[in-house]
């Protein structure tokens, strides 16, 4: 499925059947989706082979962090099983992201994205001191970014505040995937390092993980569809 849209929406749900019901309202042209740690605990890799034959560009966002022969192998299942997308932490380590790019590597058939997620966009500054972490979110973003393009990462999942900084030193063929996104109105909820749709994208985002202000919304295809025609998406 080739989507024009560059926003995935996140189907947070806490079962399979009301993810469905959203999924079978989405158009696979105007958005691709992400299974995250809630739907996929409550449906198992079912899931996954329903949203694939609605024809969805499906983000895995499991957002693995083990030693490097565990997470290597998760990684490798996630792709035998077509995701287009799937993520670990680069908090990991240079070691473990080796590991699970070697393991894409070996596989033959596969074109699935290995992304590793920096700093949570739920963080602020005050949250890294108390975890032992001495610099400002961006500043931590861009070192575990840099060890990201170095242990072999297609990109990273980072908040969009700092899309220009990454997209200047790192290329902008290192995909940029930020969550964090509030469109103008919506509630900011547990998030801390948000943007709207347009900011990001002009900020040199790739994609844009829209959770609850889509999911949440009365009319949800309302708002994505506003997003899409804000950005400019032909669809
Ligand atoms: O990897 C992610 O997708 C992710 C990383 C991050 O730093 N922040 C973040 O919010 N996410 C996910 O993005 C989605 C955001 O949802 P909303 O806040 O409802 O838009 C959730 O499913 C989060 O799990």
């Amino acid at each position: 499925m080739s989507c024009q849209s560059p926003i995935v929406v996140a189907l947070d749900y806490p079962t399979m059947a009301q993810s469905i019901e959203m999924a079978k309202r989405l158009d696979p042209k105007q958005c691709r989706v992400k299974v995250g740690k809630e739907l996929f605990t409550t449906s198992g890799p079912a899931i996954l082979d329903e949203l694939h034959k609605l024809d969805f560009d499906v983000f895995l966002d499991l957002k693995f962090h083990d030693i490097p022969n565990t997470v290597a192998n998760a990684v490798s299942v996630a792709a035998k099983a077509g995701v287009w997308m799937v993520n670990v932490h680069a908090s990991g380590g240079r070691r473990m992201m080796e590991a699970s790019a070697n393991a894409l590597q070996k596989l033959t058939d596969h074109n699935t994205l290995l992304i590793a997620v920096t700093v949570l966009t739920s963080m602020d500054q005050t949250d890294l001191i108390e975890i032992g972490i001495d610099a400002t979110p961006e500043q931590h973003v861009k070192r575990l970014a840099a060890l990201a393009k170095s242990s072999g990462m297609d990109g990273v999942v980072c908040s969009a505040q700092e899309s220009s900084m990454l997209s200047a030193d790192l290329g902008k063929d290192f995909v940029l995937v930020t969550p964090g996104i509030r469109p103008a109105g919506s509630d900011q909820g547990d998030q801390k390092r948000i943007m709207t749709p347009a900011e990001a994208m002009a900020a040199g985002s790739h994609y844009l993980v829209i959770g609850r202000p889509i999911t949440q919304a009365q009319d949800p295809i309302a708002v994505l569809t506003q997003a899409n025609a804000e950005l400019g998406v032909a669809v």
